[in-house]
């Protein structure tokens, strides 16, 4: 095993090797975000409850190394990058730039297991520049200091129209390219196709892991994503608004456990832990 490999081991079940993310990094880009406005705390709960990892921001790693001593603990994924202003509330809705918020010797202090980057694609040249050399040269210090790189595509260019922003094919495409640009781990959404979603994982080769998305109107939607990605190949499920923004979050993650660890099915999980 290498040493990207055992480092990304620490953010995955031992028993199934696969892995239920849930991550905590959302006031980065949404503020003090419904659900989240207490984030350290959430993070006790979510650890209480058991979860492999988690994804947070460098001012949350700071004051939150305390929670992860036990051997049990979640894996740490870092969120390195920000861009401006799209997501930021008031933000002019126009994506002005991509810049990173730490670097690797950041993740290296505080001990991480993998860090993440987004890809946003679909931006005027001279932020999808900025965007590429983020990544390029989160890629090459990941690879000189043997720390796996998440890599997240996003179609918030504006360049892509409203209603291309979660197009299956646009999804292949970036998703392509964050590989290209050197990911080691891909972090997608569910293109909405079980058989071609398995084609997608099987072409990719490096380990992919589903991102929930805003959250959705009901509970059955959110476990049959998660369902539908496992069976088509994904190593894990990174869902955060969809469990920590629904008030039966501990029994939720019950489920989704049991979904990626034990191959449950969805029906089965929504009786045996009341989530119709
Ligand atoms: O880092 C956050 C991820 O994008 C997943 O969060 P989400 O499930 O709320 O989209």
């Amino acid at each position: 095993m290498g040493i990207k490999e055992l480092r990304l081991s620490r953010v995955l079940n031992p028993e199934s090797g696969k892995s239920v993310i849930i991550p905590i990094d959302h006031g980065l880009v949404m503020g003090n975000v419904s659900g989240l406005q207490n984030p350290v705390k959430t993070l006790e709960k979510l650890i209480n409850i058991g979860i492999d990892g988690t994804l947070i921001s460098p001012g949350i790693a700071k004051i939150t190394t305390d929670l992860f001593t036990s051997k049990d603990a979640p894996g740490r994924i870092l969120t390195m990058d920000l861009p401006l202003p799209s997501t930021i509330p008031g933000g002019s809705g126009d994506t002005i730039g991509h810049k990173l918020i730490a670097d690797i010797q950041f993740a290296i202090r505080y001990d991480f297991d993998v860090v993440k980057v987004l890809l946003p694609w679909g931006e005027k040249e001279n932020i999808q520049m900025e965007s590429i050399e983020v990544v390029e040269k989160v890629a090459n210090e990941c690879d000189k200091w043997n720390i796996p790189l998440m890599v997240e595509p996003v179609l918030w260019g504006n360049s892509i129209p409203k209603e291309k922003k979660n197009d299956p094919e646009l999804i292949e495409h970036a998703s392509r390219m964050a590989l290209e640009f050197g990911a080691d781990i891909l972090k997608i959404p569910y293109t909405g196709d079980e058989t071609e979603f398995k084609e997608l994982v099987n072409n990719l080769k490096v380990p992919v892991f589903v991102l929930g998305g805003p959250k959705m109107d009901n509970i059955e939607g959110v476990i049959k994503v998660a369902k539908e990605s496992i069976e088509a190949g994904a190593k894990g499920i990174v869902f955060g608004r969809n469990v920590w923004q629904n008030p039966k979050m501990e029994s939720l993650i019950m489920g989704l456990k049991e979904i990626v660890h034990k191959n449950a099915n969805v029906e089965e999980v929504i009786k045996k832990y009341n989530l119709a």
